[in-house]
């Protein structure tokens, strides 16, 4: 449905990342492991642009006690992004074009030798409806959060920052073990798969070594934090599909 002006650009890479359900081998079409720390899997390609180093990043991880719907959930909800981001100054929503939809600008702590740089994109939470299923697991519920840069008129850019350009995607599915009891569904019931990809365009020049260092750095310590972050904040909440 239609209900903002890039609603037709949000469909598109929706497509596109659902794409990725089909849980192809990630060691297969080139992925490279990059970290392995239990569930977590983090792997990149080697891709550079423009002489910029653009390597796509994709990790799979498996968290229990949480839901599809949470983990996206406290993934888009501006409100809450400081308490889990550690790499952003500057967060602001400057629109909000529907109940899940935001355009967000930020910048990211600086990274000597490298220019600050900043971010303005889309984002929104989307519930997926007839994913295609993988093998012979049934998800409960499937939630994406999908991120990815926009223009926008009141953008008050922090001077001298280099914008990035991202797209970033958050896939979530819920897979639920039936108490053997009967009884009613708990948190120890919940396994919440997750695909997270980002490919980041840092916009400008930045050293290869200084680049590739922060990615196998910071994305394992993001992907832990954050989910950290969900399982705690919804550990004696009531359990939201
Ligand atoms: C020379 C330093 C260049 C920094 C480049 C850069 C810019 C933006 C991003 C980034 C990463 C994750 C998102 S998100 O998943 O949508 C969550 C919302 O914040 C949005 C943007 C990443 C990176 C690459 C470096 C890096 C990797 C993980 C964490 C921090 N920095």
């Amino acid at each position: 449905k239609v209900t903002h002006e890039h609603s037709e650009a949000l469909n598109q890479r929706i497509k596109e990342h659902l794409a990725l359900l089909d849980h192809s081998d990630p060691d297969a079409n080139g992925w490279e492991q990059i970290t392995e720390d239990g569930e977590m899997k983090v792997y990149r390609k080697e891709l550079v642009q423009d002489g910029l180093i653009c390597d796509p990043l994709k990790a799979v991880h498996s968290v229990g006690l949480v839901t599809a719907k949470e983990m996206c959930h406290y993934f888009w909800f501006p409100d809450v992004r400081r308490d889990w981001e550690e790499t952003v100054d500057v967060f602001d929503v400057l629109e909000t074009l529907d109940e899940a939809t935001t355009i967000n600008y930020q910048t990211h702590k600086q990274v000597w030798p490298a220019a600050q740089r900043d971010c303005l994109y889309l984002s929104s939470m989307v519930k997926v409806d007839n994913p295609p299923s993988v093998g012979d697991k049934i998800p409960h519920d499937t939630w994406i959060v999908c991120n990815f840069s926009v223009d926008h008129p009141e953008a008050n850019p922090v001077s001298g920052c280099v914008r990035a350009l991202i797209e970033v995607a958050l896939i979530c599915q819920t897979f639920i073990t039936l108490p053997k009891d009967g009884g009613p569904i708990t948190r120890d019931c919940l396994q919440c798969d997750i695909i997270y990809v980002a490919n980041v365009n840092p916009g400008g020049w930045a050293p290869a070594s200084v680049l590739r260092s922060i990615y196998k750095r910071e994305y394992p310590k993001f992907l832990n934090r954050f989910t950290n972050y969900v399982q705690q904040k919804t550990k004696d909440l009531k359990l939201l599909f």
